[in-house]
């Protein structure tokens, strides 16, 4: 496996206004991430709201609101492109849209509401020099011929997203970065568009799929080049090839989530997410559950091409 982007410890934290003369206090959206995207694999990054995961693609992408500070590596492959520390013209004429794609929730409301849909598809391509015509990216979108000629607010919610993602795809960059594609889309449409997603990675793109849809990761693990990371309270508790942790979760907080499936138990996690602006030292996941051999030591440790964040939960 080719390696597209590697971030290594990367810390997110947001600056609060505190009392005046208090200690300065901050909230920790991102704490000690690594994860790797590669070519040909899509990563299914899940969790809680409000866990952290939004965050990860705005400082992937050098969208963080100005009051945040950051830590760690972002590497883009191959030359190793540090997307923490690169200055905003890089990122603006280099990376965004070209090396790498941002489709939002809602992606087509990012459409300018007084010009076709193939008009600005057209436009995407002459900017971002991208190597297909629009037409070609409507099709790997999955989006119908027809609505190249139609206006943002002649289309249905799926197609709206199915623009988004032709767009995103303009510039033709090796990574996607996808965040909740899927909110507010009935079922079929889910299915839809994270097939359309897996088809990305099969073609040789990194995708990393931001998602509280467990059920759709689920169905696309079973067969497709799908990994998984499970975020708690800023952190990555649990990662791997997304069928082999479906199937035999470690961390007490992914089989909590996998039991919270409507067709598994239908049991959510007790308890709640700690504020992350008042983090407890040690395990963030020790008040929700249940073990009593905890070691206290919350460090994502790898075992082959798995990792966890609870010690105690590794089978001998
Ligand atoms: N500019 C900011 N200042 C302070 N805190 C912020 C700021 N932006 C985000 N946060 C906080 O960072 C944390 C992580 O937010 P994020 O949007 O990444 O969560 P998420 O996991 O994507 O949630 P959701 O699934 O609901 O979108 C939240 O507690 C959020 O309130």
């Amino acid at each position: 496996m080719t390696a597209a982007l590697e971030v290594e410890g990367l810390d997110v934290r947001f600056g609060l206004r505190g009392r005046r003369g208090g200690p300065p206090r901050f909230v920790r959206a991102a704490s000690e991430v690594d994860l790797t995207l590669h070519h040909g694999r899509l990563l299914a990054l899940v969790g809680e709201s409000g866990c952290g995961k939004s965050v990860l693609t705005e400082a992937l992408t050098g969208l963080l609101p100005g009051n945040a500070e950051t830590r760690g590596r972002a590497a883009l492959r191959p030359e190793g492109l540090d997307l923490l520390t690169a200055p905003e013209p890089v990122l603006r004429d280099e990376v965004r849209g070209r090396r790498v794609g941002l489709v939002g929730q809602s992606a087509g409301t990012f459409l300018t509401p007084t010009r076709t849909i193939g008009t600005q598809l057209r436009e995407a391509v002459r900017l971002l020099d991208g190597p297909e015509p629009a037409e070609v990216l409507a099709e790997r979108a999955g989006l119908p011929a027809a609505a190249l000629d139609m206006y943002p607010h002649e289309l249905s919610g799926g197609t709206a997203q199915r623009a988004g993602l032709a767009a995103a795809l303009a510039g033709d960059p090796a990574i996607v970065l996808a965040d909740e594609p899927t909110a507010g889309l009935d079922r079929p449409l889910v299915d839809r568009t994270t097939d359309l997603l897996v088809d990305l990675a099969r073609d040789g793109k990194a995708v990393l799929l931001i998602t509280h849809d467990l059920r759709a990761v689920r169905r696309i693990a079973a067969e497709g080049p799908v990994d998984l990371a499970v975020m708690y309270a800023s952190r990555i508790v649990e990662s791997g090839p997304a069928a082999e942790v479906f199937a035999r979760p470690w961390h007490p907080y992914t089989r909590g989530l996998l039991g919270a499936l409507p067709d598994e138990g239908f049991v959510p996690v007790p308890g709640h997410p700690p504020e992350l602006s008042d983090l407890p030292s040690g395990c963030p996941f020790r008040p929700r559950c249940g073990s009593t051999a905890c070691t206290d030591d919350p460090a994502l440790v790898h075992h082959g091409d798995r990792a966890v964040a609870c010690h105690p939960a590794v089978p001998a």
